[in-house]
């Protein structure tokens, strides 16, 4: 399957995407990347990898619905079948979730629907959880609300501060989001008509 990546800065997840794909076994292949933000670091690691990239700055557009507009019709120009938003910090609009339905993934820093939002590493801390961690799922046009596809939970430590919870996420991030790319792109998991989650027979 022919998948997009969106991007808005360093791409780590990006990296964990484009490191799985480069395993025989994957069923997904990234052609394309795109980035809100020209010079980002995840613009590099995509080059560097002989992916495509383009740059769709979300401030030359008189409005998000021009903006998501051209996105589309790159994504389309590529022929790209699904697409992962891997810390990509624009709000989509309904247009474009509704066209990309149960082809649109994302990677959230928190167990949703614990923590929706910006910043979910710092509420975890704040609310005094001993358990957070990080959910995989497919993009609603409500933010951090669609349904879920893959969680992998994450201790948080007494001692930890934002950073060192962020560094412990992130390296949940980095194994949980291939996995969801992989089920969708090999058909073992799908969304339903009704917008709940469907697994094949093997799960
Ligand atoms: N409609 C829809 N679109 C999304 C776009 C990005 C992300 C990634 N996670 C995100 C979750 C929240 C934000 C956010 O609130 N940013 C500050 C406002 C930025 C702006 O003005 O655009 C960004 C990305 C998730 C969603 C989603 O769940 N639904």
């Amino acid at each position: 399957r022919r998948v997009g990546v969106l991007i808005s800065g360093t791409g780590t997840n990006l990296q964990a995407l484009m490191d799985q794909t480069s395993s025989p076994s994957s069923s997904a292949e990234i052609v394309l990347v795109i980035s809100n933000r020209p010079g980002v670091q995840g613009l590099k690691r995509a080059s560097l990898a002989g992916i495509q990239t383009r740059v769709v700055d979300h401030k030359l557009y008189g409005s998000r619905a021009e903006f998501d507009a051209t996105i589309d019709r790159v994504l389309e120009e590529f022929k790209v079948e699904l697409v992962c938003l891997a810390g990509f910090m624009r709000i989509l609009t309904g247009m474009f979730v509704k066209k990309w339905n149960g082809k649109l993934l994302n990677i959230h820093p928190s167990l949703l629907p614990s923590f929706k939002g910006v910043n979910a590493q710092k509420q975890a801390l704040q609310s005094g959880v001993r358990v957070s961690g990080c959910t995989v799922h497919f993009v609603a046009e409500e933010v951090d609300a669609g349904a879920i596809i893959v969680q992998e939970a994450v201790e948080v430590l007494s001692s930890d501060t934002e950073e060192s919870l962020c560094e412990r996420i992130r390296a949940a991030e980095h194994r949980a989001f291939p996995v969801a790319m992989e089920l969708v792109c090999s058909g073992s998991v799908r969304l339903g008509e009704d917008g709940r989650i469907v697994w094949g027979k093997n799960y």
